[in-house]
């Protein structure tokens, strides 16, 4: 597992989008050749987008032969709805760059059969040739994408209920109204991530602190399921200064120290 420790939150942005973009590079995707990539909502990777946009926009990189697969998306909520993840998607990503529409994969939260919308889009990534680099964040109970505490480190995606500590997290986004809510969401599986080729998740923020720590300093653990990645051969962890603050200080020295290694990767 790689920490890669940037200062602040704009630093880990800055930071994730530099990556994606050499990785999209280095691969010279083409028409036969797709890079394939794995996507989260939320607020942390809100810069990242931003950042990927302004590179597609200076002529630096193109989305054109790229799939993406979206981790989750919320049961019952209508695609319109500004906080549905497909709303999210195409409003702060992929409506500011060159991606073809079809090669965006989103759960279908409002499909008549959610558990075959979860067998199929299994399928498509499969038939996509599996996912390069698969970017997450986490709640602040160490969900990856909305596999809760308990969930099956061996998961595949399906419906999942969402905790109470999502619901109240992400009632700030429905105008705190937690009834608000939806109770219920579809989400990729801890082993649906963990099939990726490398893995590269964001946290920022004294709040996900603690899960951070679970994540990294204590061992492997359905109760924090983004701890799974431990076992990942190509985990990245890409954090501010922030979401250290529960981490021993030895720890944080080490991968501190390897900052400079770590840039390596962007080079
Ligand atoms: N299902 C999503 C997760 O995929 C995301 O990582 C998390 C953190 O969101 P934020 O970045 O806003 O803290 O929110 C939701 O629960």
């Amino acid at each position: 597992m790689r920490l890669v420790i940037c200062d602040t939150a704009n630093d880990v942005a800055e930071w994730a989008a530099a990556y994606v973009k050499k990785r999209i590079l280095d691969f010279a995707p083409g028409p036969d050749r797709y890079f394939t990539l794995g996507l989260p909502t939320g607020s942390t990777p809100l810069g990242m987008y931003r950042r990927l946009i302004r590179y597609y926009k200076d002529g630096e990189l193109s989305f054109k032969y790229v799939k993406t697969f979206n981790m989750d998306e919320y049961v019952n909520l209508p695609r319109s709805h500004e906080e549905s993840y497909h709303y999210y998607m195409f409003h702060n990503f992929f409506s500011h760059i060159d991606i073809d529409p079809s090669n965006a994969h989103l759960l279908d939260g409002n499909a008549p059969d959610l558990d075959a919308e979860c067998q199929a889009f299994e399928r498509s990534i499969r038939e996509a040739g599996g996912i390069r680099l698969f970017i997450g964040g986490i709640g602040p109970d160490g969900h990856i994408a909305f596999n809760e505490p308990g969930s099956s480190l061996n998961s595949r995606t399906r419906v999942k209920t969402l905790a109470q500590e999502t619901i109240d997290a992400n009632s700030r986004f429905f105008g705190n109204d937690k009834s608000l809510v939806p109770t219920q969401a579809l989400t990729v599986g801890v082993a649906t991530v963990m099939d990726a080729d490398t893995v590269m998740i964001l946290v920022t923020g004294m709040a996900k602190a603690f899960a951070l720590h679970k994540a990294i300093e204590c061992g492997i653990n359905h109760m924090w399921t983004v701890s799974a990645f431990q076992n990942h051969p190509q985990a990245f962890f890409i954090v501010d200064d922030d979401a250290t603050a529960e981490l021993k200080v030895k720890t944080v020295k080490y991968f501190r120290g390897l900052n400079a290694v770590h840039h390596q990767l962007l080079e």
